[in-house]
């Protein structure tokens, strides 16, 4: 068939392809959801039920692309790392991008009365997303701790500051002046002297967010699947409540994965092949 006379402005579209043999990382992260978690009572500084429906998003994303080898998630955001050789939309980052937090954000609003009950929505919420390349596995190793360092600094910050608000009766004013200047360390004593809490003793979830990783093939046991969960890959499985079963078996983890140990216990993550 021959083209219109309008074909020509294709070429105006940017190529935008992700350089080969990187890590690609997706993050997305809540717009504005300071607003977000007020206008929804969520609980401070964190609220289990958003915490668990952001791992529910991520785990829709995870099991939509296999290549995902990793995600990493806290407080409003989560990041996708796609394995370094993947051909998914052959490498188009916008394409990739797009697609993850579109996903991700359907996923969050699907799921919501799962995890909010009766409490209902009251606005659609919204997520950015960005593309990042990582050349060196190491790149890879800081940029997931950094997030993470991110993760404990705001926690431990928040942590103080609610008590501050909530037990002592300061103004958020008068806690942000008080905690100003103040060391990890200083914050610790804080908890401990003030308030009996031993920072150590608050849920892993809270200081080191959610790490998600496939299940290593030999970990899973096919017995242990119901028949629903052993259809076939391609195949989209709902179950008689209607509750959508994911395709394959992830561990959520709730890991330091700024130290060795995660790596030379996973080594599958950076190797890209299943152990
Ligand atoms: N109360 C409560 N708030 C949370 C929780 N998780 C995230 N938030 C809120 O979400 C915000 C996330 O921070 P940011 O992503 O830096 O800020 P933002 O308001 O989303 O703004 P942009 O990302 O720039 O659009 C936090 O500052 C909190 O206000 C939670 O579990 N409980
Ligand atoms: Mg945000
Ligand atoms: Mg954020």
């Amino acid at each position: 068939m021959a083209k219109s006379k309008f074909e020509y402005v294709k070429q105006f579209e940017a190529e935008d392809k992700c350089l080969p043999n990187c890590w690609i990382v997706i993050r997305v992260d809540g717009k504005s959801f300071h607003r977000f978690a007020d206008v929804h009572h969520f609980v401070k500084p964190n609220d289990d039920r958003g915490l668990n429906l952001m791992t529910r998003a991520a785990q829709c994303v995870m099991d939509e692309y296999k290549d995902v080898v990793l995600c990493y998630g806290q407080s409003d955001e989560y990041s996708f790392v796609f394995k370094k050789n993947t051909n998914v939309f052959n490498r188009r980052g916008s394409k990739i991008m797009s697609n993850v937090v579109s996903l991700f954000t359907s996923s969050y609003v699907f799921y919501w009365p799962r995890y909010f009950n009766t409490q209902s929505m009251q606005y659609p919420p919204a997520f950015d997303g960005r593309v990042v390349l990582y050349p060196g596995d190491k790149n890879l190793r800081d940029y997931l701790a950094w997030r993470q360092a991110d993760c404990h600094i705001n926690n431990l910050y928040n942590t103080c500051f609610w008590k501050l608000v909530q037990e002592r009766g300061l103004t958020p004013a008068q806690s942000q002046e008080k905690l100003k200047g103040t060391l990890s360390s200083d914050k610790n004593e804080l908890l401990f002297n003030d308030f009996s809490l031993n920072y150590n003793n608050l849920p892993e979830m809270y200081r080191k967010g959610t790490v998600i990783i496939h299940q290593k093939e030999k970990e899973l046991d096919a017995n242990s699947m119901s028949p629903l969960e052993r259809s076939p890959r391609n195949s989209v499985s709902f179950s008689f409540q209607g509750d959508y079963i994911p395709r394959t078996r992830v561990q959520i983890l709730h890991s330091d994965i700024i130290s060795e140990k995660f790596w030379t216990e996973h080594p599958q993550i950076l190797d890209g092949v299943k152990k």
